[in-house]
């Protein structure tokens, strides 16, 4: 029997969901819900949702299924407002949202109601927003969080493995408050961090214009992450106060006690610091299937790298090895560039080396 689903929220993570879901599952019907006209013609258009309805309510009662993809303030919104329509008795709920304490807290409006609410968080995405940036392999090997609202959640979490097959993610189940300790360190305080070393170096570049055209390879690496949705990031702030409060504490001391190290230049001490730290980072699997997904980069040398893009990708289409990111990484102002080609997985990345070294005289590094 045919399924409605309800997708409120047709961004990034919404559309990218509806995709999977519809490679997966041919008995789905696929409703969008935003409070943009626009949005929702411009995805319907794509195919990635069936139809589209800005009636809350009439949408809500229709739903087999609703995933809340919206902002967390949004979703803690409206998770209060359907809790007050008359909802399918069998609906399962869930959500994507990136802090989970004050979801699952929220969620009791939908379960003492006798809903079924299933806390969720796909751990992948982008600094990109909006349907456009839809992926359906956003999620490959990624982990999907599941934080159960109770023991009698069993069958709404199997339920949504079955539902969710299309992501290719892995599935965990968390408790909330182990999800958003984690997450505040690992995902929370380093966007917090990188906007701060924007903002640092915007007061450079004031003084430097110069600056503009250094900020190469560390800088872009470690701020990528800033050119995030300001709204999103700054509900996930709020949401997870006392996590990041705590965390941003101990930041504070270890700042001060690494100021004085360099005070002091005590280089035995700063060589520790950075040894210790690449240890711990080679030995974190961020490169390895199954874990956070990480871009797999080949950076290949093009001396005259107009006409080389095109050959590169040509030939990569011609393998049929898709790429999901192509940037210049221009190194001096004459016409001199390294492609940096991210890869979905390391097989891809290899192949792409190999069909790259046999085809061009363009020499390339793995990183
Ligand atoms: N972007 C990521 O990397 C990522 C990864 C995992 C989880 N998340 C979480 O997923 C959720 C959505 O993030 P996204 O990146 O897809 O955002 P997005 O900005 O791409 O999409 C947000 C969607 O919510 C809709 N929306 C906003 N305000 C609304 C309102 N008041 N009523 C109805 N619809 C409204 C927008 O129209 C849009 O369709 C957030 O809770 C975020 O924390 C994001
Ligand atoms: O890759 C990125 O751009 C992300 O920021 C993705 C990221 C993350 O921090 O890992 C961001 C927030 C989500 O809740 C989950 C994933």
């Amino acid at each position: 029997m045919m399924k409605n689903v309800l997708m409120i929220g047709i961004g990034l993570i919404g559309s990218s969901i509806a995709l999977c879901l519809k490679e997966s599952n041919e008995d789905l019907r696929v409703t969008g819900f935003s409070l943009n006209q626009e949005e929702l013609e411009g995805a319907t258009s794509a195919q990635i949702i069936d139809d589209w309805e800005m009636d809350l309510q009439k949408a809500s009662e229709a739903a087999d299924v609703i995933f809340l993809c919206t902002p967390v303030s949004v979703t803690l919104k409206i998770m209060e407002e359907i809790s007050s329509f008359n909802l399918k008795s069998d609906v399962l709920i869930t959500d994507v949202g990136s802090t989970k304490k004050e979801i699952m807290n929220q969620s009791t409006l939908l379960t003492s109601k006798g809903y079924q609410f299933v806390g969720g968080h796909p751990m992948a995405g982008s600094h990109k927003s909006g349907f456009l940036a839809a992926d359906k392999n956003l999620f490959e090997n990624a982990y999907y969080i599941l934080v159960p609202s109770s023991e009698k959640n069993k069958q709404s979490v199997a339920d949504l493995h079955v539902l969710l097959r299309g992501t290719k993610a892995k599935f965990i189940q968390l408790t909330a408050n182990e999800h958003d300790e984690m997450t505040g360190i690992l995902s929370h305080t380093p966007h917090i961090i990188a906007a701060e070393l924007v903002h640092q170096a915007d007061q450079l570049i004031g003084d430097f214009p110069m600056a503009k055209k250094l900020a190469a390879g560390g800088f872009r690496d470690i701020t990528r992450i800033a050119s995030s949705d300001a709204k999103m990031w700054a509900d996930i702030s709020v949401s997870n106060q006392e996590v990041l409060v705590g965390e941003l504490d101990k930041w504070l001391v270890s700042l001060g006690n690494l100021k004085r190290t360099i005070e002091e230049k005590n280089w035995q001490k700063l060589y520790d610091f950075f040894d210790l730290a690449k240890k711990i980072r080679d030995d974190i699997p961020v490169h390895k299937e199954g874990s956070i997904p990480a871009f797999h980069d080949l950076y290949v040398n093009v001396p005259d790298y107009p006409g080389a893009i095109a050959e590169v990708t040509g030939i990569l289409a011609k393998e049929q090895i898709s790429l999901i990111n192509i940037k210049i990484m221009e190194t001096r102002d004459d016409i001199f560039g390294i492609l940096c080609i991210s890869f979905k997985n390391e097989k891809e990345l290899k192949q792409a080396q190999t069909v790259i070294n046999q085809q061009t005289a363009y020499s390339s590094l793995i990183n």
